[in-house]
């Protein structure tokens, strides 16, 4: 259920005649190895280690009758980033943890395994990036988070998602649940449930999971209200909601894009979001210093037009890591 990353994985254009000026992330990524036989290094005091770590699964997608090849799309993410321009500070790392993997639709074991894996990660003082997957990566990544946490810290959900993902899982957890997981396995805690979703269809909705999202209190902004012209009013509901929790974790469900923009994705949305609004809200977002870790999901590479939806998914990645405080 685990596979760690092949040494042949990051490649890409090389500047040899640069140097160190012409870096590229590919020839910077460490391989990490989360294995019980190998100690995983610890992030030094004063530096800044961003791990990422795929989760090649969309059994929760099946299960919620979309359209499945979520599970091949980390390596893509992989190579879409290979060739990023080096213009980290000094301190900072990379490193690539490798895939987890799902196994003859055994989608809950898969998710604890990630949760472990994210887990080791936090508690090795690493920000963690997690390459989608269907949403159903979403729980797995939660449950990690979570056990990294301190007993006292409040974490916060910020989704920026077409969907609620609120739907029930009395039947079973798929790529449609997470987010109501989350908030039960909060109650069982007798914790909060601070769950910001951005991008909303309404269309898209249905009334019954307006109403959950209701019951749980839920803050949503719908896509068409996602806009350009609203940025003020949105960075400042975004501070209100970041001051009352301690950790956020951040989460893109490249859903909510447009599908001129996404169309790599199990169900595109024709009047989604456009990229630059959430961009600059992101941007925001990363620099709370609150920021705990990141996922991009529902990259479907078998629907996507030239790479346009696996190459903004890196750039979303990009430009967090460069604004991570
Ligand atoms: N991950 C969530 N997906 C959406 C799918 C909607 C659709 O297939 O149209 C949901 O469950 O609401
Ligand atoms: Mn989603
Ligand atoms: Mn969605």
């Amino acid at each position: 259920m685990y596979k760690p990353i092949d040494a042949q994985t990051w490649k890409g254009r090389v500047d040899a005649a640069d140097g160190e000026l012409g870096l590229r992330w590919h020839q910077m990524m460490q391989l990490l190895r989360l294995s019980p036989e190998q100690e995983l290094p610890q992030v030094a005091p004063g530096r800044c280690g961003f791990a990422f770590l795929g989760f090649c699964c969309d059994e929760g997608v099946r299960r919620n009758q979309g359209r499945v090849g979520a599970a091949s799309a980390p390596p893509l993410i992989r190579q879409a980033m290979a060739s990023f321009a080096n213009h980290l500070p000094s301190n900072a790392s990379l490193a690539d943890a490798g895939d987890v993997l799902v196994l003859n639709q055994y989608l809950e074991e898969a998710q604890v395994q990630l949760g472990k894996k994210v887990q080791a990660l936090q508690e090795h003082g690493y920000k963690t990036i997690v390459l989608g997957g269907g949403h159903e990566t979403a729980y797995g990544h939660f449950l990690g988070l979570q056990s990294a946490l301190e007993e006292e810290e409040t974490l916060g959900i910020i989704n920026f998602d077409a969907h609620f993902d609120l739907r029930s899982y009395s039947n079973q957890p798929s790529s449609g649940t997470p987010f109501l997981q989350i908030a039960d396995a909060l109650e069982k805690q007798n914790k909060d449930f601070n769950y910001l979703c951005l991008g909303i269809q309404e269309y898209g909705n249905t009334r019954a999971l307006f109403n959950t999202a209701q019951n749980l209190c839920a803050e949503y902004v719908l896509a068409q209200d996602l806009h350009a012209i609203n940025a003020e009013a949105l960075k400042s509901q975004i501070q209100t909601f970041l001051s009352k929790i301690d950790k956020v974790y951040v989460s893109i469900d490249l859903d909510v894009f447009a599908a001129a923009y996404a169309p790599g994705v199990s169900a595109p949305a024709a009047m989604g979001v456009q990229p630059d609004i959430v961009l600059l809200l992101l941007q925001d977002i990363m620099k709370s210093e609150k920021v705990l870790s990141l996922d991009v999901v529902e990259l479907n590479p078998q629907f996507d037009i030239d790479s346009r939806t696996a190459k903004l998914a890196a750039s979303l990645i990009y430009h967090s890591i460069m604004n991570w405080r």
